[in-house]
């Protein structure tokens, strides 16, 4: 009864997958599970496997081994009924930037197949809930950055998915947006009790997660708390236990180190 009842717990979850491009292998044998109302940050550093492994939960590549579910649907098998418990914001702005915010959410919710007067009422929702409220009407391109993301993240929360996953949602944003960005998709997906998968290469994104993975050179190197984090590795900062989990980036850093104080 326990198992079952942890088994449908988990919104997302990722057995043993592998992905080669060639020779070089990006993904070897990852496994990792995302339960509802969960934030778990994905931490790693460039070339990781961050973006490979989100290509392939977002089923826009297949693994060459291993199994994706959301909500128990297989990924492979069932990728329709999957794909639609998911909301995604990739690494690289998807947004259509001559249409106004408003019309942009529209063809979304119509994407999805919600029914007119329901969309209205989430998209008013969303918009008040992130600020956007005065810049329905506005073209995307007219929008900041921080604001340009926010339409992405009230884009990926419209057809109220299960479970959103986030590809560095934050790149590019300046520190006190990324700070806003994050506090408020933690508090939307609470709320709804979706589940994120929030990849990052910032460790400061990492305090607040409920749970954090440890992504390195294509495999898992942790999957725990980030108090856990700090209790394995003796550290006493997450960026000092980060490096000791990532072997390659700290000696990357020492060399930089040293090559600065030379
Ligand atoms: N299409 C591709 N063809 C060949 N190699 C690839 C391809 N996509 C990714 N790789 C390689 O797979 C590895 C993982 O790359 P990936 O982009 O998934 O890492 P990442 O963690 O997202 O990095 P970043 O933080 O820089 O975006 C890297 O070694 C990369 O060079």
């Amino acid at each position: 009864m326990l198992a079952e009842l942890s088994r449908y717990d988990q919104v997302l979850t990722c057995d043993a997958v592998r992905k080669a491009f060639g020779a070089r292998v990006a993904l070897d044998g990852v496994s990792l599970c995302v339960r509802r109302g969960e934030f778990v940050a994905l931490l790693g550093p460039n070339g990781a496997g961050k973006t490979t492994l989100f290509q392939i939960l977002s089923g826009l590549f297949v693994a060459d081994a291993g199994q994706v579910t959301v909500m128990c649907r297989d990924m492979r098998r069932d990728p329709v009924r999957a794909l639609a418990q998911l909301g995604i914001v990739f690494q690289q702005p998807a947004i259509d930037l001559d249409l106004p915010v408003l019309a942009n959410l529209r063809f979304h919710a119509d994407l999805h197949g919600l029914p007119r007067r329901e969309a209205a009422q989430r998209i008013a929702r969303l918009l008040q809930a992130f600020g956007l409220a005065p810049r329905a009407q506005a073209p995307v391109r007219e929008l900041s950055g921080g604001s340009r993301r926010k339409v992405e993240l009230a884009r990926a929360l419209l057809h109220e998915p299960a479970m959103l996953l986030l590809d560095e949602p934050t790149a590019g944003l300046d520190p006190a947006s990324r700070v806003q960005l994050l506090a408020e998709t933690r508090r939307l997906a609470r709320h709804a009790g979706a589940g994120v998968l929030w990849a990052t290469h910032l460790v400061q994104e990492v305090e607040q997660a409920d749970r954090v993975i440890v992504l390195d050179r294509g495999a898992v190197r942790f999957d725990g708390t980030p108090a856990a984090l700090l209790g394995i590795t003796a550290a006493a900062t997450l960026e000092a236990a980060f490096l000791a989990m990532t072997p390659s980036v700290a000696r990357a850093a020492q060399t930089a180190q040293a090559e600065l104080s030379a």
